[in-house]
């Protein structure tokens, strides 16, 4: 039987939709059959287990699941014994200590021997210990927000992205502790034939990154501020130059980097660039 890796993904929640994508950019075909907590890729050797983001490391761990892609905020917080092979770039968010908006806040001092409420005991009980201050952790597994407005904890430690949920239980952020994105882990020690299938996996998601970072950029450029304009342009290998009907003019074509694009725009006007098109770049194969 040909063999096939398992990856874990999170069944539904902020990880699932990122999770599908990339699998599906990836040009793999997911049969999922609503309510379903397997199913198997029909042009990849790829089986997908659908589970509680909680349980993933531990999954992994074990082999129940060779691959799973997890926040890392919960990768760090199980503590288990998995490989982290890839930063996934999406589920960007960070992990957070917040306080009531009204209380003032003068520095770390201030949380000495307070309660802080959180799904995270041990990214926080590091945090603490590392800063020297002794709390008291009230684990609970979700809603944190919520619990010092019921007298639960005076403070709360937990995941932030657009700060409308501390904004919403009227909370201000006070010390951000760990950022976190969606991860890849794998199970330590697998054998040479799943290695293989994951190297494979990751060579399409290596495209896809590069891709998402760059732009293919066209534009008109005068014949004499050639130079100029390729000094501003670091192309993959060397841009295209291709001639106009307009013998003073030639159309460059070439991919950069997209922050590399903004920075550089104002001299490539300068420069007379102009009929400036940016494209965006599906996969790329360096
Ligand atoms: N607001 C957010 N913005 C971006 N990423 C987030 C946000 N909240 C959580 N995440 C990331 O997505 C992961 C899953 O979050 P979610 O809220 O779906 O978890 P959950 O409620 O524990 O789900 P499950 O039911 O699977 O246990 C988090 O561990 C974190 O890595
Ligand atoms: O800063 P924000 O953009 O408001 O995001 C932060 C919120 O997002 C997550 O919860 P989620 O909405 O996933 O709900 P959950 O409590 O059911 O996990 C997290 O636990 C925060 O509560
Ligand atoms: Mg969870």
């Amino acid at each position: 039987m040909m063999t096939k890796l398992k990856i874990a993904i999170q069944k539904s929640g902020r990880l699932s939709d990122g999770s599908l994508n990339l699998i599906r950019q990836c040009g793999i075909k997911i049969p999922r059959m609503k309510g379903a907590l397997k199913a198997e890729a029909s042009n990849f050797p790829l089986e997908f287990l659908f589970l509680r983001d909680d349980d993933i490391p531990g999954y992994v761990q074990d082999g129940v699941a060779d691959l799973g892609i997890v926040g890392a905020n919960e990768a760090v917080e199980k503590d288990k014994n998995v490989d982290t092979i890839h930063h996934l770039g999406f589920s960007k968010c960070r992990l957070s200590i917040a306080i009531p908006k009204e209380q003032a806040y003068n520095g770390i001092a201030d949380l000495d021997g307070k309660s802080i409420a959180t799904s995270y005991p041990k990214i926080l009980g590091d945090y603490l210990k590392e800063q020297g201050l002794k709390c008291e952790i009230h684990e609970i597994s979700g809603s944190v927000e919520i619990a010092p407005n019921i007298g639960l904890a005076d403070a709360i430690c937990d995941l932030v992205s657009t700060g409308s949920t501390l904004m919403q239980n009227n909370l201000k952020e006070v010390e951000s502790i760990f950022t976190s994105e969606a991860l890849m882990i794998a199970t330590p020690g697998l054998d040479a034939e799943k290695r293989g299938i994951i190297e494979q996996l990751m060579f399409r998601i290596n495209a896809l990154q590069t891709a998402g970072n760059n732009k293919y950029i066209l534009l008109n450029a005068p014949k004499k501020n050639v130079d100029t304009i390729l000094n501003l342009l670091p192309g993959m290998r060397s841009p295209s130059i291709l001639p106009l009907a307009n013998e003073e003019f030639v159309s460059i074509h070439t991919v950069i980097a997209e922050d590399d694009f903004w920075s550089k725009i104002e001299e490539l006007k300068a420069a007379g660039a102009e009929g400036i098109l940016v494209i965006p770049i599906e996969k790329m194969i360096l």
